[in-house]
């Protein structure tokens, strides 16, 4: 009986190792229970920059959610400092661009630093004024989007189904989703932070099968551009037994690849302190994504 699988890489192969990473450890772990071990070959160690294997292969994951802000001046400033950088090679950026923005942004950004819509439907087209398909944002080269945001749930009213449906939507479509969720002040401070959690991670896990291509943004409410950011170990505390939840509902597979990153107040002042906790792999930053500090957040883990 197979108990682990060791696989040995040329670092020079990345792209591969990213495949390999999702689809090795995903089926490995799903139809096998096993342990996935990728080891690098020695013979090539001097070239692995590009490889993290630090827990269990999760790349560390930076976006900036630009909200609704920017103007085509604005965003030459900000693609002036991220172009400048230098941005962390071994962290996957992206940035959440207003709709009208997406193709003017994709366009000037630097080849390391991805654009990402703030939203988009849960059809391919038809008569839904004002809305944008995956299908819309695929067409002119987009591959994220970001979904659930709790600005989207709590001042436009999406509900847990809602967001879950756009979210199976968006993958089936080939985006990648950065699912959004978290729990208000009332709801921590009545103790029903988990709970909150696990209902809103549960709505789409009753949706999707497939979550290689989903980041998990967990931004209490109460800690969104209030300058009020969870604590290290507050975040740590909701990402790891959101982790657990996952391994027992999702299994291990999914559990140990999903990057779970923490947003809410993430500024240059922060960052550091909470990428250093164990289960967060990254960061989904509001204002700061704005301003320079913006390129010291994602290099948190140097
Ligand atoms: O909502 C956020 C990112 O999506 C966080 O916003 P702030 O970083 O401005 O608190």
């Amino acid at each position: 009986m197979i108990q682990a699988l060791w696989i040995g890489l040329n670092p020079r192969t990345f792209e591969g190792y990213r495949v390999i990473e999702r689809v090795v450890f995903k089926r490995a772990f799903d139809l096998f229970k096993v342990q996935v071990h990728i080891f690098v070959q020695r013979s090539a160690l001097s070239d692995c920059r590009n490889l993290q294997f630090s827990k269990m292969g999760r790349k560390f994951f930076v976006g900036g959610n630009w909200k609704m802000n920017g103007t085509k001046s604005s965003i030459d400033e900000i693609v002036s400092f991220l172009s400048k950088g230098p941005l962390d090679s071994k962290v996957d950026v992206v940035v959440g661009v207003p709709a009208i923005y997406l193709d003017y942004a994709k366009c000037k950004l630097p080849a390391n630093v991805f654009a990402s819509a703030q939203n988009c439907y849960k059809e391919t087209k038809g008569a839904f004024t004002g809305e944008i398909s995956p299908a819309m944002l695929k067409d002119v080269g987009i591959n994220y989007v970001i979904l659930g945001h709790s600005e989207r749930r709590h001042v436009f009213g999406e509900s847990d189904e809602l967001v879950a449906e756009k979210t199976a939507h968006a993958l089936e479509n080939g985006l990648t989703v950065i699912a959004c969720i978290g729990e208000k002040l009332e709801e921590r401070e009545a103790g029903q932070t988990e709970a909150v959690v696990f209902r809103q991670t549960a709505a789409i896990a009753a949706k999707i099968k497939d979550w290689s291509n989903v980041v998990i943004a967990y931004e209490p409410v109460w800690a969104i551009g209030t300058g009020k950011t969870a604590s290290p170990q507050q975040a740590q505390e909701v990402h790891e037994k959101l982790r657990v939840w996952l391994k027992e509902k999702l299994g291990a597979g999914v559990a140990d690849s999903m990057r779970i990153i923490y947003g809410g107040s993430v500024t240059a002042a922060n960052s550091k302190e909470l990428a250093k906790q164990a289960d967060i792999d990254g960061f989904l930053v509001g204002g700061a994504s704005l301003k320079p500090e913006f390129v010291y957040i994602v290099n948190s883990k140097q």
